[in-house]
């Protein structure tokens, strides 16, 4: 589904917390690019930032899977984004997953004071168990957009990241299509299974 936009924050300085979450390769970070350029168009202040961690496509930037980027900051703990985001009106972060818990407050904090906050990350890692702080991000959240890929095996809509590499079973492991494949319940079960 696309999202439909919310007049509440095209219309009045108020602040609010916006999530996109998904898989991996379901359009999180096209959709947050999306809405980038529209809040760009209305001549408004934004600060785009990532986590430290997550320097797949470029150190600077944030980059969709189609190599569509746009410049960023990259910060090494939540607490930086309250400092950095004076006399801004829109605050976007990607891959919420990798931050620290803190970054609750911080979001909380950034909407109390009017900022447009829009957060894209991943809801579930690879064991389909929730990530990080998005949770508490979806619960805090005046919106939350849920979008799907296209799992690889049967072509319906994919809920979850299946890690093909099972010799890491660590949370955190940084990937793409070599590492990862999206997958619907069904499939996710089978291919589970099998390993
Ligand atoms: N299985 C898939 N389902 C959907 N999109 C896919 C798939 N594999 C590759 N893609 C590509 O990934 C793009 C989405 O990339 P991106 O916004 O970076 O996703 P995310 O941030 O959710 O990982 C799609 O537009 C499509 O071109
Ligand atoms: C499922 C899962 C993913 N990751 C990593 C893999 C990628 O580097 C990012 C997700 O990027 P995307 O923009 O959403 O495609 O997260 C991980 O570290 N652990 C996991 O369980
Ligand atoms: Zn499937």
């Amino acid at each position: 589904m696309i999202y439909t936009e919310n007049t509440i924050h095209e219309t009045a300085n108020r602040g609010s917390i916006e999530v996109i979450c998904g898989s991996m390769f379901s359009g999180k970070t096209e959709e947050l690019l999306r809405r980038l350029k529209r809040a760009k168009i209305a001549k408004q202040q934004i600060e785009i930032f990532k986590p430290a961690i997550d320097t797949r496509y470029s150190e600077i930037e944030i980059t969709s899977h189609d190599r569509n980027s746009i410049p960023s900051t990259v910060v090494e703990h939540s607490s930086n984004i309250l400092l950095l985001a004076s006399n801004i009106e829109v605050v976007a972060i990607d891959e919420a997953q990798f931050f620290d818990m803190g970054l609750v407050d911080v979001c909380q904090q950034l909407a109390d004071q009017g900022i447009r906050v829009i957060i894209a990350g991943l809801d579930m890692d690879f064991k389909r168990n929730p990530f990080g702080p998005m949770p508490n991000l979806c619960a805090i959240a005046d919106d939350v957009e849920k979008v799907h890929a296209i799992c690889v095996e049967c072509g319906k809509l994919a809920n979850y990241s299946f890690r093909l590499v099972s010799t890491n079973d660590k949370q955190v492991m940084l990937g793409e299509l070599e590492e990862y494949k999206p997958l619907c319940r069904q499939c996710y079960i089978r291919l589970n299974e099998k390993k």
